[in-house]
């Protein structure tokens, strides 16, 4: 049995995988809070994500009907690029800044800047460095919180963390090390010049974790953890990684040919890369995957924070907002919702605010406001399988995953706008899927590494046929309308934010 955590923006998630038989046996959850200001702050306290992943756990073994004693190994997935900083006791410095922070995207570009703009970070980093990558955030720490920084020992990242509480290790694996933005994707080493350039001392990269490879245990269970959890004192923590990493493995997308999409608080798209293929389209960021190759990824910021957002501002639970989008028709009868509401990543779009436009006396309605908001933040998605399709990465399905995946309205209104067949795999919690199976193959014995992580996915992951939608010819071509006004949009809204 191996335990697969992810611990999400909005909530961890737990489940237990019998390997062997390659079924899910139980899963449980917790949700986070997470603490907003006005100028783009996004921050969560470590603490919490430990007690949520305590009680996922609890409640995944208790679903399952499986003791913690059987638990041979843990994978943990966690969300990408939040800064997670220790003193030499192993103490959480400061709240975590998240993946989603546009607080810091002044300093990201000024070291932006240093690098020589998107085409310099590309040449030597492999990725353009973004809004929410974790490097701008110590610049950030550097000028506001100089006290803290004075005290920084470890530099980790969200899952860095987990597995660092678990083992008392302090290590990080390629692919979630790929979004930091000191780090070279294609040589997959850390760029210590980078973090001299913040600090000439060397300090930074004194704190920075040992890298390991993504088949390879960060370590044991601390025995007060197990105890703590109520798992086997010998079960080993897998190297985990970020969460679309670990969704990769959870969707079997492990060799070239196939495209994740996930619908989570951000908006992911996915597809596996045996080389180290720079985009050109700088918005497409080469990580590296965390089973061997390279994953080329887009985000979008804005996707079920979004929608929570008009849900809430409507009092809907998610069944009667689902309910709405199906009663509003594809454009919602005019009503434009660009969702960049703590900006935006891709497009490119860091400064930006939402706007709802088209507005008339007659389609100011529940049901339009749901769907414009459900077509604005799909449309970002849209906007990034165009950038990968153009990078040369094709596919003839997606597979959907995530916590929206499971409505059928979203399902329709996303393969209408891709134009593309899609499925969900029977477990849309895709990344704590993949964060068992990679505990599972760090523990089988080394032999062919590749043959044998494609053997688990083929047994572990399944697809759920019920939940095949295709594309509606007629219903594409007039969603590429709409979708042509909203390219219109951005490009007036990139024209006229001002530089930083
Ligand atoms: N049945 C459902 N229908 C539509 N949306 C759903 C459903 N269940 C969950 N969601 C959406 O999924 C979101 C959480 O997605 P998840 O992938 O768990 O996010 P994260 O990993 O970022 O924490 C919820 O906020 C909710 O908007
Ligand atoms: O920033 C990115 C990817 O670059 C995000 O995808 C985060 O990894 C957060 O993921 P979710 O909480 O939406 O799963």
């Amino acid at each position: 049995m191996y335990l697969g955590i992810d611990c999400g923006t909005q909530g961890t998630k737990a489940l237990v995988l019998d390997a062997d038989s390659g079924q899910v046996l139980g899963a449980g959850s917790a949700s986070h809070t997470l603490q907003s200001g006005a100028n783009g702050r996004r921050e969560q306290q470590p603490q919490q994500w430990l007690e949520a992943f305590e009680q996922a756990t609890r409640q995944a073994l208790a679903a399952a009907g499986v003791s913690g004693e059987q638990i041979l190994g843990i994978g943990v997935s966690g969300q990408q690029h939040g800064l997670v900083l220790l003193d030499e006791q192993g103490a959480v410095l400061r709240p975590a800044k998240l993946w989603c922070d546009t607080e810091s995207t002044p300093e990201n570009q000024r070291l932006l800047d240093h690098l020589g703009g998107e085409a310099g970070s590309l040449q030597r980093l492999g990725v353009a460095i973004a809004p929410g990558y974790t490097v701008s955030k110590l610049l950030w720490t550097k000028e506001q919180h100089p006290d803290v920084f004075a005290r920084i020992a470890h530099i980790l990242l969200p899952h860095d963390y987990l597995n660092y509480w678990l083992t008392s290790r302090a290590c990080s694996e390629y692919g979630d090390a790929s979004g930091t933005g000191y780090f070279n994707v294609r040589t997959r080493s850390w760029d210590r010049e980078l973090l001299n350039f913040i600090d000439s001392s060397g300090r930074l990269c004194d704190a920075l974790p040992e890298l390991t490879d993504s088949d390879q245990p960060v370590g044991r269970l601390r025995p007060q953890i197990a105890r703590q959890l109520g798992l086997n004192p010998d079960a080993v923590v897998a190297s985990g990684g970020g969460d679309n990493m670990m969704g990769a493995i959870g969707t079997g997308n492990i060799r070239p040919g196939a495209i994740t999409m996930s619908l989570g608080t951000s908006g992911t798209l996915y597809a596996y890369s045996d080389q180290p293929t720079v985009s050109p389209h700088a918005q497409v960021a080469t990580f590296c995957s965390s089973s061997g190759g390279w994953l080329p990824l887009i985000c979008t910021m804005n996707l079920t924070n979004a929608t929570g957002l008009i849900q809430q501002l409507l009092e809907l639970d998610i069944h009667s907002f689902g309910d709405l989008v199906g009663q509003s028709p594809i454009g919602a009868e005019g009503l434009l919702l660009l969702p960049f509401f703590n900006g935006e990543r891709v497009p490119a779009l860091p400064r930006s605010r939402a706007s709802l436009l088209g507005m008339d006396s007659d389609n100011l309605t529940r049901a339009n406001l749901c769907r414009a908001v459900v077509e604005g933040t799909s449309f970002g998605l849209r906007y990034g399988l165009d950038l990968l399709r153009a990078s040369g990465l094709q596919s003839q399905t997606i597979c959907l995953i995530g916590g929206a995946a499971k409505s059928p309205v979203w399902r329709q209104v996303i393969a209408d706008i891709m134009g593309t067949p899609l499925v969900c795999p029977q477990h849309t919690e895709a990344a704590a899927l993949g964060a068992a199976i990679q505990a599972a193959w760090c523990l089988t014995p080394a032999a062919d590494r590749q043959a044998q992580l494609a053997e688990l996915c083929e047994r572990c992951v399944k697809l759920d046929a019920s939940t095949q939608t295709q594309p509606d010819p007629a219903r594409t071509a007039r969603y590429e309308e709409v979708y042509q006004r909203y390219r219109e949009q951005v490009s007036l809204l990139a024209e006229s934010t001002p530089r930083l």
